[in-house]
């Protein structure tokens, strides 16, 4: 049984490179970043997802955060234009991949720029980060290609922090898990628990009770296993360190 596809891309030679924004540079060990991916993609496999890859893309640092390269939405496949554009070169890889899979591609145009991080789909509401790498074109670029999928798009205000995703994400069970001071909680329909440490906010549903995420989250994780779940714990220390998280790391396109 595999639940569906999963996407991820092994870090660049070049991870060290990538790009910090809210946080101070330090120096990134890119064998235990390949050995971090590693587990990673382990982890998604023993909770039954196929995990393809997307061709490295070694001129380009950020590329193992493949999530920014595209939205996956009831077989669409939405291809991104992120904000940064030194990131642009990365799609080709991603839509190649998603274009195999048999999805129906379509593009975020310019001047729209959208970051994947910044899209969390939860039941049939869209939020969608408004920070420094999505623009109000972008939003609207998605939500004209997602009305076809019957979502609605909800713009949410960001604060100190690269992506929407970096501030907030849902549990199996709908309800978010979130840093309020990072984002503007009023435009949010679901139920919000509020996490201590900033690690805790970025979960990825797996399927049934399992749910990713960072060993940086402890607490987090703790409360994960009091709501009845299944933490499943990964150390990405080193992505992290470029302000990553769990969800960057991959795509889950369930069913296909
Ligand atoms: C939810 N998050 C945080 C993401 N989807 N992406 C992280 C990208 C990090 C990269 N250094 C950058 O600055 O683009």
């Amino acid at each position: 049984m595999t639940r569906g596809i999963a996407l991820v891309r092994r870090p660049s030679g070049r991870l060290a490179e990538g790009l910090v924004t809210h946080i101070e540079r330090s120096d990134v060990d890119l064998a235990l970043a390949r050995r971090q991916h590693e587990a990673y993609r382990a982890a998604l496999t023993e909770a039954g997802w196929q995990v393809r890859e997307v061709a490295p893309a070694d001129h380009c640092p950020d590329s193992v955060f493949v999530e920014d390269t595209v939205v996956v939405c009831e077989g669409l496949a939405v291809i991104t234009r992120p904000g940064a554009p030194q990131r642009r070169p990365e799609i080709p890889g991603t839509e190649k991949v998603v274009r195999e899979a048999g999805l129906e591609v379509v593009r975020i145009e310019a001047p729209g720029t959208l970051d994947g991080g910044d899209v969390l789909q939860v039941d049939g509401t869209v939020y969608v980060g408004r920070g420094g790498r999505t623009n109000g074109e972008g939003v609207t670029q998605l939500r004209n290609h997602l009305a076809t999928r019957g979502r609605t798009v909800i713009p949410v205000a960001l604060r100190e922090v690269l992506h929407l995703k970096s501030a907030v994400t849902a549990l199996p069970d709908g309800t978010l898990l979130a840093l309020p001071e990072l984002l503007d909680t009023t435009a949010l329909r679901q139920p919000v628990r509020t996490v201590d440490e900033e690690a805790g906010c970025h979960v990825v549903p797996l399927g049934d009770d399992l749910v990713l995420l960072a060993a940086s989250a402890p607490r987090t994780a703790a409360l994960v296993a009091d709501l009845g779940f299944t933490p499943v714990v990964v150390d990405i220390s080193e992505y992290e360190k470029l302000e990553g998280c769990v969800t960057c790391l991959s795509v889950l396109i369930p069913g296909a």
